[in-house]
């Protein structure tokens, strides 16, 4: 089945499954429709009652009109107030699938592709697209039932009125038009629509707010706004433009049609051969036959936007399924007896014109201190990534124990690992729960966030906070804290220790944002932390582009050039005399 149909049935299936009763109650402005539709009819029974002087088929006209008008009233309100209700249902049930969908997918390299995130993009745009495809099929259901009882009245009334019908339908026929022009401008909009929120969050965001000062760059940002907002916009704009001719065009063909149509009929009248009643009944229904060819065509676009949006939610979705079937059901081992195989690993960024990592075998002994070195953009972050699952290695394997790492629930994989990634994040809850979210199941254990805070030599970021783990951090929320980058960076290392024994905790540039004359002591302390994992074979991996600072590490790893250049001891690798030693004395004489 096509995707836009599968789509479609999910969030009916959806609706009915949130609740049955009010789906059913959505049929009532169906059914009020329908009563809507038979107003001309009555009418034409009335004032043909009038002209005979039928009292008796006047009152049952007349009752038969107002009691109509009143169902459909009620129908209306019950049936309106239901779908509103469901629509809200709906649409919150698919914006949490986004969501939690995007957030399932267990690598990052979707996160990182353009096709990828602009696809997702015109997800976002269009959320309410999806939140209201109930509405847009409701909408479809009673279009199609108002616009059967229409066409019934009008071919009874007159034959001649199935030329507008006729004109009507050809109305649907362009809709072929709006419907590729709205697809179009949509993709044509994806890519400036991202760079025009990109733009946004930088003169919004404190970082991005602050450089922009100082660089006097909000003139030119807003201009750079200004055009990607137009870039943005301008694609639908002229769509809506394009949309609005043709519909103009076709009222003026079809009203056209229809007053020659009624001064034919009007001489009929005269001539005797047409009743009085199909020309009232033909004059009632004109205006409902320009309201459905107008409103079914409107519905058909709609209907055909929502299939394009429901295409995209499942492709998303099976995207997301796809990639969590990409990892295998192999559970994390409780420890670690050889440690971790690098073997013949090259990994290039999707996009990228060269690897990032070309051809590296290393070993990560079970329970060694391993310190990464190698300059920026050497490939440190990169392999980092590749050893938590994140990314697939382009060619080559890493070996836990012997296993590959595409064998693994990656799930259960980095349940038993721990990080502080360089680009961190900063969690603006109470230092308690900042700290306390590296290991969930004792998020509110202060004790174990203490020890982490110990292990992390970030103790005195907490004691200095006005009511300790109890502070909320972040000056955005009510009493809320800032914290400076280096404080930040150290609440992050504090929770990369939270878990007890991890068999991989990664330390990635834990120091960049703190000075380099206490950089040492505090390797050495994380070192020492990193120790408790020794006795589950755990290995923790310090990662570094400062290479004064790593010599109490197992075993040192400098990476140049998304390749392994030297890997030893501290004292071999001084020895050897090669680029660590060059770049170590290099920095150390710069510290001193
Ligand atoms: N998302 C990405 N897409 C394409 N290329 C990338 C991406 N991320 C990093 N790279 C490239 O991969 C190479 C290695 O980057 P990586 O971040 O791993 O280096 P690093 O050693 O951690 O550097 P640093 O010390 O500056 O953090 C660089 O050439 C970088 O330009």
């Amino acid at each position: 089945m096509k995707p836009a149909l599968r789509g479609m049935g999910l969030v009916l299936v959806t609706a009915v499954r949130m609740s049955p009763w009010q789906s059913l109650l959505c049929l009532f402005e169906t059914l009020g429709k329908v009563l809507a539709a038979l107003a001309p009819l009555f009418i034409g029974i009335f004032a043909t009652g009038a002209l005979e002087r039928d009292l008796d088929r006047m009152v049952v006209a007349a009752v038969a009109l107002v009691g109509s008008t009143a169902a459909n009233a009620a129908l209306q309100a019950v049936g309106v107030n239901a779908r509103v209700r469901q629509m809200e249902l709906v649409g919150h049930t698919f914006d949490a699938r986004i969501a939690e969908l995007t957030a399932r997918i267990p690598t990052l390299d979707h996160v990182e592709t353009a096709r990828y995130l602009d696809k997702l993009q015109i997800l976002r745009d269009n959320e309410n697209v999806l939140g209201g495809a109930l509405n847009t099929l409701i909408n479809l259901a009673n279009t199609l039932a108002y616009a059967i009882s229409v066409l019934l009245v009008a071919g009874a009334a007159d034959r001649r009125l199935l030329i507008l019908i006729a004109l009507g339908s050809a109305r649907l026929l362009t809709t072929r038009w709006s419907t590729r022009w709205e697809k179009d401008a949509e993709e044509a909009g994806a890519a400036p629509g991202r760079l025009t929120r990109h733009l946004i969050d930088l003169s919004l965001s404190p970082a991005g707010a602050a450089e922009t000062r100082v660089f006097g760059h909000q003139r030119e940002l807003r201009r750079q706004i200004g055009v990607a907002v137009g870039n943005w916009r301008r694609p639908s704009v002229r769509s809506t433009d394009r949309k609005a001719v043709l519909a103009g065009g076709h009222s003026a063909v079809f009203f056209a049609t229809a007053t020659a149509l009624l001064v034919w009929m009007t001489q009929d009248v005269i001539a005797g051969t047409v009743s009085l009643q199909s020309l009232v009944v033909a004059v009632g229904v004109l205006q409902s036959l320009q309201t459905v060819s107008s409103s079914f065509a409107g519905a058909v676009v709609s209907v055909t936007k929502v299939g394009r949006n429901c295409a995209r939610f499942i492709w998303l979705r099976d995207y997301a399924d796809a990639a969590a079937a990409h990892t295998g059901r192999r559970q994390a081992p409780d420890r670690l007896y050889d440690g971790i195989r690098i073997d013949g690993l090259s990994f290039r960024y999707s996009g990228a014109r060269r690897d990032s990592l070309t051809d590296i075998t290393l070993d990560l002994p079970a329970g060694a201190v391993v310190a990464l070195v190698g300059e920026n953009g050497a490939g440190k972050s990169t392999l980092v990534k590749l050893l938590a699952g994140l990314y697939r290695p382009t060619r080559g394997r890493v070996l836990v124990d012997g296993r590959d790492l595409a064998e693994f629930d990656l799930t259960a994989w980095r349940s038993r690992m721990s990080a502080a990634f360089q680009d961190h994040t900063r969690f603006e809850f109470t230092a308690q729960r900042s700290v306390g979210v590296g290991d969930l199941a004792v998020l509110d254990d202060s004790e174990r966030v203490h020890r982490a805070l110990e292990d992390g030599a970030a103790a005195d970021v907490v004691t200095a906070l006005p009511t300790g783990l109890s502070t909320q951090l972040g000056t955005t929320w009510p009493g809320g804290v800032e914290l400076s980058g280096g404080q930040w960076q150290r609440i992050a290392i504090a929770r990369g220790m939270m878990r007890q024994s991890p068999l991989l905790l990664v330390l990635d540039e834990p120091t960049a944002a703190i000075d380099a004359a206490t950089e040492h002591s505090l390797f050495e302390r994380y070192s020492a932390a990193g120790r408790h994992a020794r006795r589950h074979g755990g290995v923790t991996l310090l990662v570094t582009h400062r290479f004064s600072t790593v010599a109490t590490a197992d075993l040192v790893v400098v990476l140049d050039q998304g390749r392994v250049v030297e890997v030893g001891s501290h004292s071999e690798l001084v020895s050897h005399r090669g680029k660590y030693a060059e770049l170590h004395e290099l920095q150390a004489r710069g510290y001193r």
